[in-house]
């Protein structure tokens, strides 16, 4: 036992009284000599000390330590009004504080006592711990006036209910084995940090939301069965410390992970340290990132696919200078992607086709297999997943959707683009793999019209509804946290004219001019080449443009295969076939649709020069980001810091492609030219975009040279150089355009 300084345990001052040195079991009474008085009084433990009375004597005592004795009166107390400090632990007492109370008095330990019954505290207003442990109280009382007890124990007594605590400043509380079966009347308890209900028998962790300043929880032994109840805590921001241990939760698989999930402000659970690989493997299982999701759902398509015999896609491999050109519309459920996604492939049709994803929902009325969606059973479904078929999956509402490589290479092998919609998650996913599209957001921007829309369509839950509404806000936010990652915006409100917007964009994007008459009625060609002019295929007139909220009636599907008739795609696909042989023996690869979508033509700037990325090969192209502007682009291609740099664009996913390559005749016969993909440089390729902002005017040296080689009388013969990263109000002739 230590000994104060100024203690005079070893020593008999003089002045003392000699009965109290004729107590030779007093171990140390720390005096205090400038006011002459013994304060301290520590009796050494288990000397079976019973007789306490002669302390009566000392009313100067501050401190009094009298644990394990069979003291059973303690009434000499009342004789120190300047007590301070009791322990009287470990004792006979059955009487709950049987003296007078000592007005300073702080600290009281009585535990393991043989007290039955709490009594009125109200003249101990001073205190501020108390510990009554492993007595026989069944029953909390008396406490409502001790207005600064901040530590209460009464642990291992009988306590079956929680209460009489009500608005007391406790910030320590334990009542661990007790018979406790509900967490109760702990509302007001608003500066409680420390809780201990181990070794009780309760089965919810309800009750204890409100305690918002807890930080450290016990419950070990109690009848806890749901990792749910976790949840109740979830909004203590300051939880620290949980203990579940010996709960029958214990038993859950995952259990761990799934508490931290729910509680992540965790640093200790069930006394084991929570580690930050925990912590990110918690939210990656519950709740991933979207790009996790994404990574994971590519890695499992790729793996799927490479455990099947190997295929070349010839149609849609990447090549380095023209990868194969997409179309991805995006925006939230019923936004009118899928509308605008089939009419633009009706009125374009000499350029696009539409991809129709695999889906295990059931049609709704109206819909056709194979023209909105593929429609299969679930167990299909997986069967294709696992033999690599897919591009991309995701689920929603419930259901499996899927892009499959078939549905690309289907359009491609038409010398097609393929055009297809699909959520967040699908461009996620699709960003991961070695397609590059074009991605347009189409976005509610009024989200009651979108909520009346949603209604009107009578197909949909409430629950489906308010998903679909607050995804809006994800899709903004994605738009707002990562600039570029939609190529082009459109507001969706109003359907026509959405569909104005994006054919304009589509029509920059292709370098295509109405042929004659102007408006929406007109055929859609390539410049100076009506597709009319190989006799088949007039694109389909767009008179539909005018509503197409009303054209999501039930069978605008039914208008749009009769615009497409087999006969017309039939013709148009070998005459697009033949023009395609014809241009690969005159050494004219890759084919017509490989122009679509080109990117402009950059140069390299120093400051990307000098980034050390290797260089792709001989074959590279000189490139510079899009919207720096790079008048001659043969100069640039003589430097080296070009060619360093045109491995960058190479490798890129949005925008940054050589328009002039070199390479493009001598891949003519070796077919495409496959290039791993290095995710490492998409970001910073994304990034160069960055400096291109949707108003600034584009350089005229940003647009593809004249002297372009491009075969006038294919699509995108004519390409305009694009684009920028996030195109909204981009400055066009077309003052109707929007991005
Ligand atoms: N392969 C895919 N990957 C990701 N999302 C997809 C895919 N195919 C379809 N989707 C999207 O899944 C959502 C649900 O599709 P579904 O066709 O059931 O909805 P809908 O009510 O008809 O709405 P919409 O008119 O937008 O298609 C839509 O937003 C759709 O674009």
């Amino acid at each position: 036992m230590s000994v104060r300084s100024g203690s005079v345990s070893d020593r008999t001052p003089a002045h003392l009284p000699v009965s109290l040195c004729a107590i030779s079991g007093f171990y140390r009474m720390t005096f205090y000599w400038h006011l002459n008085r013994i304060s301290d009084c520590v009796w050494p433990q288990g000397r079976d000390l019973k007789n306490v009375s002669i302390l009566c004597n000392y009313i100067y005592l501050q401190k009094l330590e009298l644990p394990y004795n069979k003291i059973k009166d303690l009434s000499c107390v009342s004789h120190m009004p300047y007590l301070i400090t009791l322990d009287a632990s470990h004792n006979q007492l059955t009487d709950f504080f049987g003296f007078q109370p000592p007005k300073n008095l702080k600290e009281v330990n009585f535990s393991h006592n043989q007290m039955t019954a709490m009594k009125d505290l109200s003249a101990y207003s001073s205190l501020t711990k108390l510990i009554l442990d492993h007595n026989s109280f069944s029953v909390i009382r008396g406490l409502e006036k001790c207005k600064r007890l901040s530590h209460l124990s009464l642990a291992h007594n009988n306590i079956s209910r929680i209460r009489g605590l009500d608005h007391l400043p406790l910030r320590e509380l334990c009542l661990a084995g007790n018979m406790i079966n509900k967490i109760e009347n702990l509302q007001t308890l608003h500066n409680l940090q420390v809780l201990d209900l181990s070794c009780n028998r309760i089965q919810s962790l309800t009750g204890l939301q409100n305690l918002r300043f807890l930080g450290t929880v016990n419950l070990e032994s109690n009848l806890i069965t749901e990792i749910k109840e976790a949840a109740h805590l979830h909004d203590l921001i300051l939880l620290r410390e949980i203990n579940l241990l010996k709960n029958p939760v214990q038993d859950h698989d995952d259990y761990r992970i799934a508490v931290i999930f729910l509680l992540q402000h965790l640093i200790l659970l069930d006394k084991q340290t929570v580690t930050a690989e925990e912590k990110v493997a918690a939210v990656n299982k519950y709740d991933p990132p979207l790009e996790v999701v994404a990574a994971r759902d590519h890695m499992t398509h790729l793996v799927y696919q490479l455990m099947q015999p190997q295929v070349i896609f010839d149609s849609t491999l990447p090549s380095l200078d023209a990868p194969y050109p997409m179309l991805v519309l995006t925006g939230p459920q019923a936004c009118g992607k899928r509308e605008l996604a089939h009419k633009l492939c009706q009125e374009f049709s000499d350029y696009f086709a539409y991809g129709a994803c695999h889906t295990t929902r059931g049609p709704y009325f109206g819909e056709e297999d194979g023209l909105d969606y593929h429609f299969v059973t679930e167990e299909e479904f997986h069967n294709m997943i696992q033999m690599g078929q897919f591009i991309q999956t995701m689920q929603y509402g419930g259901h499996w959707y899927g892009l499959s490589r078939e549905s690309i290479e289907r359009v491609a092998r038409e010398g097609l683009a393929c055009c297809v919609h699909m959520e967040l998650e699908g461009v996620f996913s699709l960003k991961n793999s070695y397609f590059e599209p074009r991605y347009v957001l189409l976005i509610p921007s009024v989200v009651d019209n979108y909520v009346l829309f949603l209604k009107a369509r009578g197909f949909y839950s409430n629950a489906q509804m308010e998903t679909a509404v607050s995804r809006i806000d994800l899709y903004a936010r994605i738009n707002r946290e990562r600039p570029g990652f939609f190529d082009s915006i459109i507001p969706c409100d109003d359907r026509a004219e959405a569909y104005r917007s994006l054919k304009q964009l589509v029509k920059e994007y292709l370098g295509l001019e109405e042929h004659s008459g102007g408006g929406d009625s007109s055929s859609i060609t390539p410049d100076n080449t009506s597709t009319n002019t190989t006799g088949e295929l007039p694109a389909a007139s767009a008179t539909e443009s005018t509503d197409l909220m009303d054209s999501y009636s039930r069978n605008y599907q039914k208008k749009i295969q009769a615009n497409m008739t087999p006969q017309r795609t039939e013709m148009a696909s070998n005459h697009r076939r033949l023009q395609q042989i014809r241009e690969a023996l005159s050494g004219k690869s890759p084919g017509a649709y490989a122009e679509l979508f080109q990117r402009s033509v950059p140069a390299a700037p120093s400051s990307l020069a000098s980034q050390s990325h290797p260089p792709a090969g001989p074959s590279s192209s000189p490139v510079r980001p899009a919207g720096l502007s790079a008048p001659n682009l043969s100069e640039d291609s003589s430097s080296e810091e070009s060619r360093a740099s045109s491995g960058l664009s190479m490798r890129s996913s949005a925008g940054v492609f050589s328009a002039e390559s070199p390479a493009r005749g001598s891949d003519a016969g070796s077919g495409p030219n496959i290039e791993p993909l290095d995710i490492s440089m998409l970001g910073q390729d994304r990034d160069s975009l960055r400096g291109l902002t949707p108003d600034a005017p584009r350089p005229a040296s940003d647009r593809v040279s004249p002297t372009h080689p491009s075969s006038p009388g294919r699509p995108g013969a004519n390409v305009k150089p694009v684009l920028p990263p996030i195109p909204s109000g981009r400055k066009t002739n077309d003052s109707g355009s929007k991005q």
